[in-house]
This record gives C-alpha cells, structure tokens and sequence, in this order.
C-alpha cells in the first residue's frame, strides 16, 4: 500500500481551506484537523477571544505548536489558518510533512465570502477589509507560492469542482491517490 502521506492546504482567508480541507478529508477516509478549531478546542476560546486576550502574538504562537504537533501525524488533512506561513518553522514543518495545496484566490472571492465572524478579527475589526487583505497579500503570497506543491485557483469553480480538482492532481502526486 501506498505510504499515506499528509495534505496541508494554505492560502488567505476565504479561500476555502476549511471547507475544501474537509470535503478533501470525507472523500479519501482520511482525519481532517483545522488548526483554528484546534485552538478554539485547546482554549475553550473562539478565536476572536484569543486575539484579545492575547494578541496576535498569542494566537500566532498556539498556532505555530498546534501545526508542531499536527505535522506529526500521517494521513491526516489539515485546513491552516491563513496567517500559519507566517513562522518560518510551520513553513518548514508543513513542507517536510506532506503535500502542500495552495488555494489562491484573488481578494473579491475574499472579500464576498468573509462575513463578520468570531474567527477573523484581522478584518471584522478593520474600517477597510480590503485594503487588510490587500496587504496581508502582499507580504504572505511570496511564502504560500514558496511552499506550495500544488496550487489551485479557487474563482468561480464551486468547492465541489475544486474537491475534484486537488484529488485529480494529489492522484498524480506518488504516493498518493
Ligand atoms: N470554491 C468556493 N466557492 C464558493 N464558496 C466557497 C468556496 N470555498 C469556500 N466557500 C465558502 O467561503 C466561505 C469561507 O470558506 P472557508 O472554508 O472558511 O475559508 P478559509 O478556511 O480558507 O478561510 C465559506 O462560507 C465557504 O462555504
Ligand atoms: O489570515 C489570518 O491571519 C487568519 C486567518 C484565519 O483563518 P482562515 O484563513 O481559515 O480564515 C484565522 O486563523 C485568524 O483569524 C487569522
Ligand atoms: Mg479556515
């Protein structure tokens, strides 16, 4: 049998990485883990909560052991928070510890599929959404591309297509499929 190896998937807010992460999980009879809810677990807190009792200092560093242990596993997906690639250690763990999907998704998407919500106080806080993203963009696309073995752009395909497509391209991928 093939070796089972991790699927990390990584990218802005709004890309779908929870959702797709899941879907992904379901259809292969892998566990799925979001590092977010993994800290909304450990805490007892929404996330919200642990940027203001924290910071993003705070958060940043329970993200950064949570994707410690995680990567540990095998066989598992894992949905990353958006700010994950951040660390240069999750960097390296999530590309050492399997394969890497980078759902690229241009900020409109973002913005339309980001509500108001307890999980991403970066921009439900901000006057200007856009332009948090814009900038979250700039400074974070150069390391999602840098640690990407498989990069999807999410526009207009539903999550189902996008499922399909990353399956499709894991299956290529030895090892996998
Ligand atoms: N390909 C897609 N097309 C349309 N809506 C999507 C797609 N992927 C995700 N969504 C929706 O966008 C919202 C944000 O998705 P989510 O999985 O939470 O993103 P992320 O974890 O990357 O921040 C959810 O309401 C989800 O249903
Ligand atoms: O981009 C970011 O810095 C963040 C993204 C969020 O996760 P999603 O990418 O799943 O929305 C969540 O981890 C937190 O609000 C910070
Ligand atoms: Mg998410």
């Amino acid at each position: 049998m093939a070796e089972k190896r991790n699927i990390f998937l990584v990218g802005p807010m709004g890309a779908g990485k929870s959702t797709i992460g899941r879907q992904i999980a379901r259809q292969l009879h892998l566990e799925f883990f979001d590092s977010d809810s993994e800290i909304e677990r450990r805490t007892g807190a929404d996330i919200s909560w642990v940027f203001e009792l924290e910071g993003e200092e705070g958060f940043r560093a329970r993200e950064e052991k949570v994707i410690e242990e995680l990567t540990e596993n095998m066989g598992i997906v894992l949905a990353t928070g958006g700010g994950s690639v951040m660390s240069k250690e999750s960097r390296n763990r999530l590309s050492a510890r399997g394969v890497v999907v980078y759902l690229k998704t241009p900020i409109e998407k973002q913005l339309a599929r980001t509500q108001r919500d307890k999980r991403r106080p970066l921009i439900a806080e901000a006057d200007d959404p856009r332009k948090v993203l814009e900038q979250l963009a700039q400074e974070r696309d150069p390391l999602y591309e840098e640690i990407a073995d498989i990069t999807v752009q999410t526009d207009d395909q539903s999550a189902k297509f996008v499922v399909n497509d990353i399956i499709d391209q894991l299956e290529s991928i030895n090892g996998l499929g």
